[in-house]
């Protein structure tokens, strides 16, 4: 993906409710909007994940996030597509399973595509990937939203805890793609991870043929509309399809 260097502007919506006004398919200029929420475990790289795929750069220290909201346009397959990567704050795990606050599954909900992030060094943050996986699909019933799973801190190896194989597995297992990063030392595989994510929701909110087109295709308009022309050819795609009904 080109990162559009010019349009480095950062956009930051500390009020929860931005998110329901950034809520539509159109950003800013018409562009076609891609919602994306990176979620995990508290301390795994989320907020330096998504500083570096805006900003390319590692700071090392940052804030504990509240939540902040992110917008930048990008560049995917000729198209200039604007960008909002909504930062969450990192997910508390119980014996009862998954804590996720209400702020945490608005987030969930607006997204149109997810990152899940664990780090390698923290074997309880990968073992959340499967339930909050769940948890994601789970908010968006009926649809199947595209999520890429991200282990960040792969620089750290000494202290490894969780096998690149099990990342591996358990992605592909849930239909999702994978990569193994390190936020700290290269932005390439981090812009590969968003690349891919941006690029399956473009392509999911692009259908070929939409029905409308398909439609009137089927039946072709009079060239010179009357009514009783009209009505004609209503009682004729009426009876057409009488006809398959029964037929079936
Ligand atoms: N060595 C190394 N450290 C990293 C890497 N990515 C992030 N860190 C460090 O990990 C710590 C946590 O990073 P954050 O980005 O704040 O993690 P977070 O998931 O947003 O944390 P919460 O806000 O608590 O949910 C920071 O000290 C980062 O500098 C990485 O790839 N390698």
């Amino acid at each position: 993906m080109r990162l559009i260097q010019n349009m480095c502007t950062i956009a930051e919506y500390p009020a929860p409710g931005s998110l329901a006004a950034a809520d539509c398919c159109l950003g800013a200029a018409g562009r076609r909007l891609v919602k994306i929420a990176v979620v995990g475990a508290s301390g795994v790289g989320k907020t330096a994940l998504v500083v570096r795929f805006l900003t390319k750069r590692f700071i090392g220290d940052y804030e504990r996030n509240a939540g902040n909201l992110y917008t930048r346009q990008v560049q995917i397959e000729g198209e200039t597509l604007a960008i909002q990567v909504q930062d969450t704050p990192g997910i508390q795990v119980h014996e009862n399973g998954l804590s996720c606050t209400e702020q945490l599954n608005r987030c969930i909900r607006w997204a149109d595509a997810v990152v899940i992030v664990f780090s390698i060094t923290d074997y309880k943050s990968y073992e959340l990937t499967g339930p909050l996986h769940q948890h994601v699909q789970q908010l968006h019933p009926g649809t199947r939203l595209p999520v890429v799973v991200v282990a960040n801190k792969a620089d750290l190896l000494h202290i490894r805890q969780v096998d690149p194989q099990l990342g591996l597995q358990l992605a592909s297992m849930l239909g999702c793609s994978f990569y193994e990063v390190s936020v700290s030392e290269n932005d390439n595989d981090v812009y590969s991870a968003f690349h891919v994510l941006c690029k399956e929701v473009s392509h999911k909110q692009q259908p070929s043929g939409t029905p409308e087109k398909r439609r009137t295709s089927l039946i072709p308009r009079p060239k010179s509309p009357n009514m009783q022309d009209l009505k004609r050819r209503f009682k004729q795609a009426l009876s057409a399809k009488v006809r398959t009904v029964t037929s079936v």
